[in-house]
This record gives C-alpha cells, sequence and structure tokens, in this order.
C-alpha cells in the first residue's frame, strides 16, 4: 500500500490501531504520520517506531492520503476546523469518533470530501477487532476497498448504514468493557473457590476467548454453544438457570441499550 496514513489522536482508540496496522506489517511505519495535542505521546511511539511525528494536524492532514481522526467527540470540531484548508479533495477522512456525524463532519470540512466513519474497538491492539465502516456518497468503491484492506489488518469489518452505528458502537466498540467485567467476575468466582487470581484470569480470559473463537469459527449459534457445556441433570445448568433468575441478559441488553442511547444523544438524535 503507497498510501500515507495520518492519525490525529493517538490515545487508547488512536494507538491501538496503530500499533495493530504496524504489527501486521501491512505498511511502513515510514508512510505513517502522526499528531497528538499531548507530544509526549508520539514521542512515546517514535521511541518504538520510525514513524513520522508531525507538530500539527494541519501537517498530518496536508502529508497523509488517508487521515485518522482519533480524538473525543469534544475535540473534534476543532481538528477538523484546523485541518479543512490542508485537506486534498482526494484525501479520506476516517472518524472514530463515536456519536459524531457524517453530516456534522461535512457542516465543517465540506460535503465534498471523502468520509468514511469507523466504530472499532480496542482489541485492533492485538489485530482483533470488528470494526464497522460508513462512508459518505464522495468515497468510491476503490477508495472504500482500500480503507477496508487498511483496516482488515486489525480485525474483522464489517459495512454498515450509518443508522447502525448507534449499534456497533454499544455492541463493539464499548463491548470490550463489558467483556472485561464479565472476565473479572468470572475470575473472582474462581478466586471464591480457591483459585489464585492469576490462574483465575488466565482460566476466565482464555474461557472467554476459546469460545468466542468456537462460535465464529463453527457459525454455530451461542444457545447451541451453550446446550452443548450444559450436560442433563449436570452442574453447568445449575448456573445458567442462577444467571437466568439474576436477570444476566436483560442486564447486558439494557447495557449495551444504554450505550447506543448515549450515541444517539452526542449525534443530536433525541
Ligand atoms: N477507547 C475506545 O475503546 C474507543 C474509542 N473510540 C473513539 O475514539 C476517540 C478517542 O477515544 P480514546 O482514544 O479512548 O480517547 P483518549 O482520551 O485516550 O485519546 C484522545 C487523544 O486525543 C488527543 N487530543 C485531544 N485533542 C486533540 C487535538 N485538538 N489535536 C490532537 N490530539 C488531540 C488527546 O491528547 C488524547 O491523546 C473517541 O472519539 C472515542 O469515541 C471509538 C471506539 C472505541
Ligand atoms: O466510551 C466511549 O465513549 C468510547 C466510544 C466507544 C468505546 N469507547
Amino acid at each position: 500500500m503507497e498510501q500515507r496514513i495520518g492519525f490525529i489522536g493517538l490515545g487508547n482508540m488512536g494507538c491501538a490501531i496503530l500499533h495493530g496496522i504496524i504489527a501486521s506489517q501491512f505498511i511502513p511505519a515510514s508512510q505513517i504520520n502522526v499528531y497528538d495535542i499531548h507530544p509526549e505521546n508520539g514521542e512515546k511511539l517514535k521511541e518504538s517506531y520510525d514513524l513520522n511525528v508531525l507538530a500539527s494536524a494541519k501537517e498530518v492532514a496536508k502529508e497523509s492520503d488517508i487521515v485518522f481522526i482519533a480524538v473525543k467527540p469534544q475535540n473534534i470540531n476543532e481538528v477538523l476546523a484546523e485541518i479543512q484548508k490542508e485537506l486534498k479533495k482526494s484525501t479520506v477522512v476516517v472518524s472514530v469518533v463515536a456519536g459524531v456525524t457524517i453530516k456534522m463532519i461535512e457542516a465543517i470540512i465540506g460535503y465534498e470530501q471523502k468520509i468514511v466513519r469507523v466504530m472499532p474497538n480496542t482489541p485492533a491492539l492485538v489485530n482483533s477487532a470488528i470494526c464497522s465502516l460508513t462512508p459518505n456518497t464522495e468515497v468510491s468503491p476503490e477508495e472504500l476497498l482500500t480503507v477496508r484492506g487498511l483496516l482488515n489488518c486489525i480485525g474483522l469489518t464489517e459495512v454498515i448504514p450509518e443508522s447502525l452505528v448507534h449499534s456497533a458502537t454499544g455492541v463493539g466498540g464499548s463491548g470490550p468493557a463489558f467483556v472485561f467485567m464479565f472476565i473479572e467476575a468470572l475470575a473472582d468466582g474462581a478466586v471464591k473457590g480457591g483459585m489464585t487470581r492469576k490462574q483465575a484470569y488466565k482460566f476466565a480470559a482464555q474461557t472467554v476467548m476459546g469460545s468466542a473463537k468456537l462460535m465464529l469459527e463453527t457459525n454455530k449459534h451461542p444457545g447451541e454453544l451453550k446446550d452443548m457445556v450444559c450436560s442433563p441433570g449436570g452442574i453447568t445448568i445449575e448456573g445458567v438457570q442462577t444467571l437466568e433468575q439474576n436477570n444476566f441478559r436483560a442486564a447486558i441488553m439494557n447495557a449495551v441499550e444504554a450505550c447506543v442511547n448515549r450515541s444517539k444523544q452526542l449525534s443530536g438524535e433525541k
């Protein structure tokens, strides 16, 4: 890939994507331009990678063909206003900013600018993300394919309509937080049974990763896979009943719904 990739915002999400892309060797670090308002974030990356730490968001926009915006929602407007004049017509702006719609971005950098909204998640750090992609009408199928090809090196990708980005945010963007809480609780249960915390985390994390891998690779329904574990009159079904009695599924659904609603609020939807 000969395109130069820019990152504005080098926090948890920006760095997870960046590390994943470099680890995949999809493009050399020398083709990556980065900027963060806190210079130490760029300097830290420079210690590990031969990438280009630039002095402003403007420079990243000027020197890059694909520009990732990975700042918080409250900071994106200032960034877009700053880079607007530096963007070439051919530049693709990739926003990972939750709740900020394509229209909101176009209102600042123009309706002719190529924009792809992406909802990634932090497993990008280990090339195991799920990223949704939503292009505006200026992005050609070939350009979308280029951005998708880049994101495929950090995990799975799915092109979705913008109406589904709220859900992608709740399940994919925020989902890892709920999974980590689940892993923590699984481990607590094992610690209660006498396992060391270190052992419990290993068992809990591998069980979640293995179960997810089993589902993705067999394409089986999660209910069927759950039934495979529940021996008739056995042990697991006792735990399943306890979870049902404690509204486990409703609790998870409500958590995702809360994120969807917050995302809608950020987008100015009621
Ligand atoms: N953390 C996550 O799991 C996910 C985050 N996102 C989105 O990614 C974006 C970034 O989130 P995080 O990385 O978690 O936040 P963060 O706070 O860790 O990183 C944001 C970075 O942007 C920098 N920044 C702020 N204003 C700037 C400016 N004007 N110019 C350049 N850099 C600036 C900050 O110094 C910071 O390093 C957010 O919009 C969030 O909605 C999306 C999916 C998942
Ligand atoms: O919590 C947040 O706002 C960001 C967006 C999705 C995951 N983290």
